[in-house]
């Protein structure tokens, strides 16, 4: 079983923005999703993790070592998958692949060869091995970002924010392929859509503002506000009046009207009705909860 410890993180850029703020958290084998809104500090997290940015303190131990005052430890069992993935020009997946292979350590060309023709084969991409990556459509890019963060079979897989700007089929395609990167290594997936963590984490974070609200297993948070959650079809000019006086949600429009969820203890108003909680709600809910708090 690996294990990754962050203990009391803090990072504040020098614009006096306070990225990570005593962050502490345990993560085990499996997949983690670390969900927020924008801004909470996910990447600066990610890139840490990474070793690509020093934290002003605090430690974080890979399987018992302080990988802090020793990168080189978590650099040889890690793999990055980082938001914008800038790729050279006119040189071919394979080649860009075995590229970064060199890069990673793995010095045995057959041993290379026999990676990189796996990863494409995994990834779907074998087919489109001899194209240059810098045209690939937005999701063969991922998938290709993938292949290169599994080479050498990393311990520890950080992926920042994935399906951002991928189509629903292309954003499938790409969650069923990190779901079969198995349950042996530690993959971290930050993300600011709520289904994504829903789809794929048996564990999870909620980050905002530099600091962890609360992490568990997403069904177990979800479950903790049955009972609490209320539905109704409003006219859009009542959205303001809802959103004064109750904790609201979220509104959508479904079918060109307005329907909302609202966090309550006892039915709010006529008409609306008690529903299962859904991971949305949670995740609103304890934003809303810690906004409220923090003024
Ligand atoms: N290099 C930097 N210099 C100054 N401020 C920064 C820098 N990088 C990030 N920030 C700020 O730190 C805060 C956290 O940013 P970060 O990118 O870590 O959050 P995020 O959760 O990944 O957000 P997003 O989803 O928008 O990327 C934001 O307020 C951001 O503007």
């Amino acid at each position: 079983m690996n294990k990754l410890e962050i203990k009391h993180l803090s990072k504040t850029y020098p614009n006096g923005v306070k990225a990570l703020d005593d962050l502490s958290l345990t993560i085990e084998n499996g997949m983690f999703g670390l969900l927020g809104p924008n801004g909470a500090g996910k990447s600066t997290l990610m890139r840490t993790l990474a070793m690509l940015q020093e934290p002003q303190t605090g430690e974080i131990f890979f399987n018992g070592v302080n990988v802090v005052s020793n990168p080189d430890q978590i650099r040889s069992v890690l793999g990055y998958l980082p938001q914008e993935f800038g790729v050279y020009p006119k040189v071919s997946a394979r080649n860009l692949l075995d590229h970064i292979a060199v890069l990673k350590g793995i010095s045995n060309r057959n041993e290379r060869k026999d990676q990189i023709n796996f990863l494409l084969q995994q990834t779907n991409l074998y087919e489109h091995r001899k194209k240059a990556v810098s045209t690939f459509s937005g999701g063969m890019r991922q998938r290709f970002g993938i292949a290169q963060a599994l080479l050498g079979n990393p311990k520890l897989v950080i992926v920042d924010e994935p399906t951002a700007g991928l189509d629903p089929e292309e954003r499938n395609r790409f969650l069923n392929l990190l779901s079969e990167i198995g349950e042996q290594i530690i993959i971290v997936l930050s993300t600011h859509l709520v289904d994504d963590v829903l789809d794929l984490c048996s564990k999870m974070a909620i980050l905002n503002r530099g600091k962890i609200l609360c992490q568990g297993n997403p069904l177990e948070l979800t479950a903790s506000l049955t009972g609490k959650v209320w539905v109704k079809k409003v006219h859009k000019s009542e959205l303001s009046l809802y959103r004064q006086n109750f904790t609201l949600l979220s509104s959508k429009l479904e079918a060109g009207e307005t329907k909302i969820h609202l966090l309550a203890d006892s039915c709010p108003d006529p008409g609306f009705e008690l529903v299962s909680p859904n991971l949305e709600d949670f995740y609103f809910s304890t934003i809303h909860s810690a906004t409220a708090y923090e003024g």
